[in-house]
């Protein structure tokens, strides 16, 4: 009888989620996403250099293609998702053209992403370095954490002269459907964003290092700024820095914390944090996809708004399009964009890498657009989320237990 009851507290949370997500499937066969407020890409000036931000999808590709076109001498180009379509394709037909016109380029994938894409499309001419990173890394060290984390990472460099970071994979649906965010840095940070993915590319390469061959990048001299780092976190090394970045960002807040999440699913310390901060009588609004791609993780995440909610956070649902940004910014002072989402995978379990940006018109920038972004949302009422169905909140409660999975 109780290893029953244990058995179906086990299984009862994973066969509603794989139920929730076939129904959800199922729904949204044929259902074309909804036309959103966009917002032109904003340059502003930061430090010696410059941050673009792009918030269209296509907008992003053609600045990047239009950067791969213009390489002299080296493309640095990591992406989780590629996908085999059009958009792909320009993608992969840029980089060989530019490696055809003798420059460096290497690519990285994550191959968990990609099962789906079909092999024809995976494969690369010669002269394009590529390391797809494989599902299991471990080998027989299966006990050994380190080795686990997917690279969740989307990153483009080219030449030393501008370096692409953010939420956008690669694929059509992000060009024109998903309202997503992206910086283009250029000036001594650049360097950085190099280093992250010549350490990715040196710690994960097939093979070892000959004494006659070269790791990457390991010559060039590292800038010292005081507004724009880069945080990555490095599960190999144990290095999980973002939710540090985040937790300390929160902690300093002393007015406002205006977050864009695309999977809003905490830990206990995080909401913690942001309780207190609402406790200090600092403005915190998090704006959320309605329907996200992934219905269980909007499940999950529902389970915190009732903590928020009560404690004066505001929640603000997108709608009619997914929205997939991993951005905050705080107190018109700091802003960061990146890969990471909140959530266990990202913050303590990938590789992911984010800009944190200290600057003013940076985060008028960027408070700007998610002014932008609210104009397409409708606020979550605390009265309207204490009156909901009773199977929502069995559903949540259910579905709970699965939060630290993901
Ligand atoms: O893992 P992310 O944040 O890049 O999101 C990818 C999508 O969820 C793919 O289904």
């Amino acid at each position: 009888m109780v290893r029953r009851l244990l058995l179906a507290l086990f299984v009862t949370p994973f066969a509603l989620a794989i139920g929730l997500t076939l129904v959800d499937r199922y729904r949204r066969e044929g259902k074309n996403s909804s036309p959103f407020p966009r917002s032109v890409p904003t340059e502003v000036e930061v430090e010696d250099g410059s941050v673009t931000v792009y918030t269209y999808g296509q907008d992003l590709y053609d600045a990047m293609l239009a950067a791969i076109d213009g390489a002299q001498h080296q493309i640095l180009f990591e992406t989780y998702i590629w996908k085999g379509d059009e958009v792909g394709e320009s993608f992969k037909r840029a980089l060989a053209a530019a490696a055809d016109r003798g420059v460096k380029v290497y690519c990285v994938y994550d191959a968990f992403a990609n099962l789906v894409v079909s092999p024809r499309f995976k494969r690369f001419p010669s002269n394009v370095n590529v390391l797809r990173f494989p599902i299991y890394n471990a080998g027989f060290r299966f006990w050994d954490f380190r080795h686990y984390g997917r690279d969740h990472r989307k990153i483009m460099v080219v030449d030393d002269t501008v370096a692409f970071l953010g939420g956008y994979n690669i694929g059509a649906p992000y060009a024109t459907e998903w309202r997503d965010t992206h910086v283009a840095i250029t000036g001594p940070a650049v360097w950085d964003v190099m280093r992250a993915f010549a350490d990715f590319w040196n710690l994960h390469r097939r093979h070892r290092l000959r004494p006659s061959e070269q790791p990457l990048l390991l010559e060039a001299k590292a800038p010292w700024q005081a507004h724009i780092r880069l945080s990555r976190n490095v599960p190999r090394l144990m290095m999980f820095p973002i939710r540090s970045m985040y937790l300390d960002a929160i902690n300093r807040a002393g007015e406002r914390i205006w977050m864009t999440h695309a999977y809003f699913i905490p830990d206990q310390d995080f909401v913690d944090a942001l309780l207190l901060a609402a406790d200090r009588g600092v403005d915190i609004r998090i704006l959320l996809p309605h329907r996200s791609n992934h219905i269980v993780a909007d499940w999950i995440s529902r389970g915190y708004y009732g903590q928020l909610l009560a404690a004066g956070v505001r929640i603000f649902r997108y709608q009619g399009a997914m929205v997939h940004a991993k951005t905050s910014t705080i107190d018109g002072n700091w802003t960061t964009v990146g890969t990471a989402n909140i959530d266990r995978l990202s913050l303590t379990g990938n590789y992911e890498i984010n800009v944190e940006i200290i600057d003013e018109s940076m985060a008028r920038a960027m408070e700007e657009i998610f002014r932008v972004d609210l104009t397409n949302c409708v606020e979550l009422t605390r009265e309207e989320w204490d009156r909901r169905e009773w199977h929502r909140k069995f559903t949540e409660a259910v579905l709970a237990p699965l939060g630290p999975l993901l």
